[in-house]
């Protein structure tokens, strides 16, 4: 493992949207990862997100266990919930659940349909869902202007999301993410987030530094051994964005959804992801330009809300 790349950093305040399109294309053939500074989300929101995390984490776990992850996959997961590699095995002590994430979370879904959302007491935690459903509606315009560029690098027009109905109703998700600092013996060997490529079209991630995150930036193909763990660092008030299956299979394989895991290194870490995920109707097929006679796809056309809920059946499963 190195000691880490230095990713592309994208400028979103620049004004030459032709070549910051250019930039990210690069980015996403060539690692699927990139840092986005200049995006207009202040470091003052980011700290009150992180702030009101803490607090919810901090709460006695029948608490947070009153608004677990419900049908609608909003609310809380707690610890050993999870496990994103699903090609682990059990080694060992079942009492030991050796395959299962060392990590707590909270999602918070798309304001639009804010009822399917749950949320902690006003009692308990009074600037709670003000400060998330503010972050959420900040970060889903950040993404979606991520996104027309990324539309514009693929030589598309820059509304081809909004044309094919992405944004109707997207599955777009927060979600807060805690990896505890005490680790029991059991722990041994266990990850904060095993190995796992993201879901849907990109993630907008920041942490609170704490490093942890790694990702296999050298490797082109996610089944390569071995595999090569390059270290993702925090660069203060930048997103790291990381691109997800749904983009690779509409790009063929162009763009990389590439793997990635977060250590437990035995210190507390606080994350919060912002998935951008399409409307559940939108059709995720091969676009005409990844494609050709020798090169043909290499995934059927599939509903994103149907490849979504089968993904999220196998990590709850
Ligand atoms: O916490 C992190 O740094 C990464 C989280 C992540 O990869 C995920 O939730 O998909
Ligand atoms: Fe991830």
């Amino acid at each position: 493992m190195s000691s880490g790349l230095s990713l592309p950093l994208i400028d979103l305040s620049s004004p030459d949207r032709a070549t910051v399109a250019e930039s990210i294309r690069q980015a996403c053939i060539e690692y699927g990862f990139f840092y986005v500074i200049n995006h207009g989300i202040g470091k003052g929101i980011f700290q009150k997100v992180f702030e009101e995390s803490q607090k919810f984490f901090s709460l006695p776990l029948e608490e947070k266990m009153k608004l677990k992850r419900n049908d609608a996959h909003r609310g809380y997961t707690p610890l050993y919930a999870e496990t994103l590699d699903t090609s682990t095995e059990f080694k060992g002590n079942f009492s030991c659940l050796y395959v299962w994430d060392l990590k707590e979370s909270f999602y918070i879904g798309s304001n639009s349909q804010d009822d399917l959302n749950q949320w902690p007491s006003e009692e308990s935690l009074p600037l709670w869902r003000d400060t998330m459903q503010s972050y959420h509606q900040d970060v889903m315009s950040v993404a979606k202007r991520l996104a027309s560029l990324i539309a514009l690098s693929l030589n598309l027009d820059d509304n081809f999301f909004e044309r094919i109905g992405a944004w109707d109703f997207p599955m777009a998700s927060v979600r807060l993410l805690h990896y505890p600092g005490e680790l029991s013996a059991c722990d041994n060997g266990k990850y904060g987030a095993s190995a796992h490529s993201d879901y849907g079209i990109i993630t907008l991630l920041v942490t609170d530094g704490v490093p942890g995150l790694q990702a296999c930036l050298l490797n082109m193909e996610k089944d390569t051994n071995p595999q090569l763990w390059e270290n993702v660092h925090h660069v203060n008030g930048a997103f790291i964005v990381n691109v997800g299956d749904l983009l690779e299979r509409w790009t063929n394989c162009l763009f990389r959804s590439t793997l990635h895991r977060v250590l437990a290194i035995g210190k507390d870490r606080y994350s919060v992801a912002f998935f951008l995920d399409p409307n559940p109707d939108c059709l995720v097929e091969c676009l005409e330009s990844c494609c050709s006679d020798s090169h043909p796809p290499r995934f059927p056309p599939i509903r994103s809300g149907d490849y979504l809920k089968e993904r999220l059946r196998v990590t709850y499963s």
